[in-house]
């Protein structure tokens, strides 16, 4: 079942929490819709379930037009991030509510119930705690219950804001593989709401980017990363470095280092900023004569099997970040103090915008300041 939004606005007294927004989310796929916090992504999820009401636009599913249609008709099931499981009531029972509170005539037999809640415990692969209670539980096992009851009335859209924005980190990547495998199984339109990037890059198979109320780029994961429209899609997909830039007759530079450029067609030229991706920045132990920024290592951490770098390029005020494979450290001899150069190996460079970079974004490099 495919959901299309067409022109949506919500407004929260003079705050416009939805910004004429309109997507096309195609059926059968999982979209995430990705963004900092406030930027409307829980308004406008919960705009699509009915339990939030528009104040102008339409919502149809699969063509039909829904806004006015009541949450209990819509056929949406819901996991949110702190979903309160019946605490009283054994898992069988959580997942078998939906269906029991069905009216008689709607509502399937007593052995049918059973054969369903059994089907959807095994498909979250938790059949062996039918018996237990929630309290009985991790946080993680929890949330794939909460998904098990979502799916026992067969909703036609399975909508998730942050459903495992409260577990830790692990727990929290192992359900993201798991969510992705479970939806290749199901096929079930799903949206999700998240903050964190990586949980979209690595689950979803589109990413709606928002920002204050709007959109501002909808793609594949890869086409979000690799090619971002504008820089604050770009500073918010990953960590940046910024670098003052120039664009003339179709070439970039930093002062006088030459950028190669993942360019879009038609690159306006003029003064602007260079974003490199840290894992974009090559290190040379000696400058091999083709053009590089002279810089001095302030410090190297090293996580699991990547070695972060802390670098002041010659004339920068601000530390500027790379990363490379922890094996390259040793055959590059490189230790915190050495003199090295620095290259951009990929950046893309965007004139002319305004600088809107979110909190994640790292601080800026003014080589020419
Ligand atoms: N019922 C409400 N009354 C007033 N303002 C609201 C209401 N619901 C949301 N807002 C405001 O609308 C904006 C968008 O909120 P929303 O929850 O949609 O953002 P979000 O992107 O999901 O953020 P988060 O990740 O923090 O949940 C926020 O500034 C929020 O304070």
């Amino acid at each position: 079942m495919s959901i299309e939004i067409e022109h949506v606005n919500k407004r929260f007294g003079h705050f416009v929490a939805v910004d004429n927004v309109s997507l096309s989310l195609p059926a059968g796929q999982l979209t995430a819709l990705l963004g900092p916090s406030g930027s409307g992504k829980t308004t406008l999820l919960r705009i699509i379930a009915g339990l939030e009401h528009a104040d102008s636009g339409r919502i149809r599913f699969h063509g039909e037009d829904a806004t006015d249609v009541h949450v209990s008709r819509r056929g949406v099931g819901f996991v949110f991030q702190h979903y309160a499981l019946f605490k009283h009531m054994t898992v069988f029972d959580n997942v078998a509510y939906g269906l029991t509170v069905k009216p008689r005539r709607l509502r399937p037999g007593k052995a049918e119930i059973r054969r369903r809640v059994m089907e959807l415990l095994e498909l979250v692969q938790l059949d062996w705690t039918a018996h237990r209670l929630p309290s009985q539980l991790s946080g993680g096992q929890r949330q794939r219950i909460a998904l098990a009851r979502a799916l026992a009335v067969e909703p036609k859209v399975l909508l998730l804001d942050e459903p495992f924005g409260a577990l830790d980190a692990q727990v929290r990547a192992e359900l993201r593989r798991w969510l992705r495998r479970l939806h290749d199984d199901i096929h079930l339109t799903t949206v999700f709401v998240t903050h964190d990037q990586e949980e979209a890059l690595e689950v979803s198979d589109r990413i709606v980017v928002m920002n204050q109320g709007r959109v501002e780029q909808e793609g594949t994961p890869e086409a979000v990363y690799d090619h971002p429209v504008n820089p604050f899609v770009f500073s918010f997909l990953g960590q940046v470095n910024l670098f003052h830039a120039r664009v003339q007759d179709g070439q970039a530079r930093i002062g006088d280092l030459a950028l190669p450029m993942a360019a879009p067609d038609h690159q306006p030229e003029g003064d602007g900023l260079a974003y490199v991706r840290p894992h974009d920045i090559e290190i040379l132990a000696e400058d091999d004569g083709q053009g590089a920024l002279a810089a001095v290592i302030q410090g190297i951490t090293v996580v699991g099997p990547t070695a972060r770098l802390e670098l002041k390029v010659a004339g920068g005020k601000d530390l500027i970040h790379a990363e490379l494979p922890k094996t390259q450290l040793a055959p590059l001899g490189l230790s915190p103090g050495m003199k090295t150069w620095v290259r951009p190996v990929n950046s893309r460079v965007f004139v002319g915008h305004r600088n809107q970079n979110p909190p994640v974004a790292e601080p800026a490099l003014h080589p020419r300041d």
